[in-house]
């Protein structure tokens, strides 16, 4: 890649930026401008020693004792997804006890849409969603309707229009808050509450939204939540992923995937389930404990950070790239689909281009690392714990290069 000069303004931009001192805290390999942290987030230093101790240290040589090793100070295996849930739960604005870590967002979808479907007022039967959610959403609602026997309607419409067909027959509803391929960020507090004004149970997929900017479900009075642990939280590659039912629910919503180890006391070994206290109900079964291990550590590159000025920088960062790359949309067919309005923006920016496969593929080759959606979109994710202006710079300025060399 080649050097360049950064204007003075988006040095001066990073030079008083919060959080500059997070980017350290990252392994980035060098020669790339990695934009791809809402797919797969970088891997923060402090992971690679944390799973140095739990393969050698806890598998290795305490083996089976560290399930309950250390479980006075809560430091055992068994109380590894509720020390993650706590630390999620300052992330989405929820409590420690609302939050269960574990398993993928796919399989969370479909615990917290049946939990939803359970707590429904009598005789709706529609699942409400944006025709254009994240495949594994649609998918999971079919499989349940298909276990259902059918009974359900999955209703898709325009995210646009979702206000409009909040009606007496919709159960739940269930919305991506940042849709994977536009960036647009929908406003939670707002349609949380028209639903439930209808009477409608909310599903919110946090994929693109955790770790990305403040979320504030218990705020909002959200029902249920998913999302996953290895885009902006940095849990690695298949990290568990988290739900979020809200108290309120505990005790009405069914627990679908009702595990042993979701159990009051999965060692009691008793014939019937008895729901563990809160959101821990949800875990099926045995902890992750290697890919626990590295989200919870990861998570603590967390602990010290302002959220809002997270957001900020978020913003600053997406602001800053529609802004170098305005002026090559009236050179190419390249067309911005994320929001300008921040309200409206998530943590990433895309644009339509007709060959945007292959205008990505030239990008990955020259170290500018984004992502090609299907049709014709590409996408820029943006992670403000370790990313600057200069990187922001030099992926416009990437994004130029090959549109001219294609040209
Ligand atoms: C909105 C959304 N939901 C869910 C997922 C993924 O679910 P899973 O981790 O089960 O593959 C993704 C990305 O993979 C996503 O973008
Ligand atoms: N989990 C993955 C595994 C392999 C490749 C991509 C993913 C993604 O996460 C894609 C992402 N959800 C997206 O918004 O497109």
């Amino acid at each position: 890649m080649t050097t360049l000069t950064i204007p003075d303004h988006l040095l001066a931009l990073d030079a008083r930026d919060p959080l500059a001192s997070k980017r350290a805290e990252f392994h980035l390999p060098r020669g790339v401008v990695y934009l791809d942290g809402n797919s797969l987030g970088a891997l923060p230093r402090r992971v690679p020693q944390r799973l140095a101790r739990v393969t050698q240290g806890e598998w290795g040589e305490a083996l089976i004792r560290s399930w309950t090793a250390g479980a006075d100070a809560g430091q055992d295996w068994m109380a590894l997804p509720d020390r993650v849930a706590a630390k999620v739960a300052r992330l989405i604005g929820a409590a420690a006890h609302e939050v269960a870590v574990g398993d993928s967002t796919s399989v969370n979808t479909f615990k917290v849409l049946a939990a939803a479907l359970g707590v429904a007022g009598p005789g709706r039967r529609v699942i409400l969603t944006d025709a254009d959610n994240f495949p594994t959403d649609l998918y999971v609602a079919q499989g349940l309707n298909a276990l259902l026997g059918g009974t359900l309607e999955l209703r898709r419409v325009p995210a646009d229009d979702i206000e409009a067909h909040l009606g007496e027959d919709v159960a739940a509803l269930l919305l991506t808050q940042v849709d994977y391929r536009t960036g647009r960020k929908l406003d939670l507090e707002a349609i949380t509450a028209l639903a439930q004004a209808k009477g409608i149970v909310t599903v919110w997929d946090l994929a693109h939204s955790a770790g990305a900017f403040p979320v504030d479900l218990s705020g909002a009075g959200a029902d249920f939540a998913v999302g996953c642990g290895y885009k902006f939280l940095n849990g690695g590659p298949g990290a568990p992923a988290f739900l979020f039912a809200a108290e309120r629910h505990h005790d009405a919503a069914p627990v679908a995937i009702s595990g042993w180890m979701g159990h009051a006391d999965p060692f009691e070994m008793a014939r019937d389930f008895t729901p563990a206290p809160g959101a821990r109900r949800f875990v099926a079964g045995t902890p992750m404990v290697l890919s626990l291990s590295a989200l919870d550590e990861a998570l603590d590159v967390f602990a010290d950070v302002d959220l809002n000025a997270l957001r900020a920088k978020s913003l600053s960062l997406t602001d800053t790239f529609i802004d170098l790359v305005e002026p090559l949309a009236a050179r190419f067919p390249l067309t911005l689909v994320t929001p300008r309005d921040h309200a409206r923006r998530g943590s990433q920016v895309s644009y339509r281009h007709p060959q945007a496969r292959e205008v990505m593929a030239d990008l990955i080759q020259a170290g500018i690392i984004g992502d090609y959606r299907t049709p014709d979109i590409l996408r820029f994710g943006f992670t403000p714990l370790y990313h600057s202006h200069a990187d922001v710079w030099q992926a416009a300025r990437g994004v130029q290069a090959v549109l001219e060399a294609r040209a």
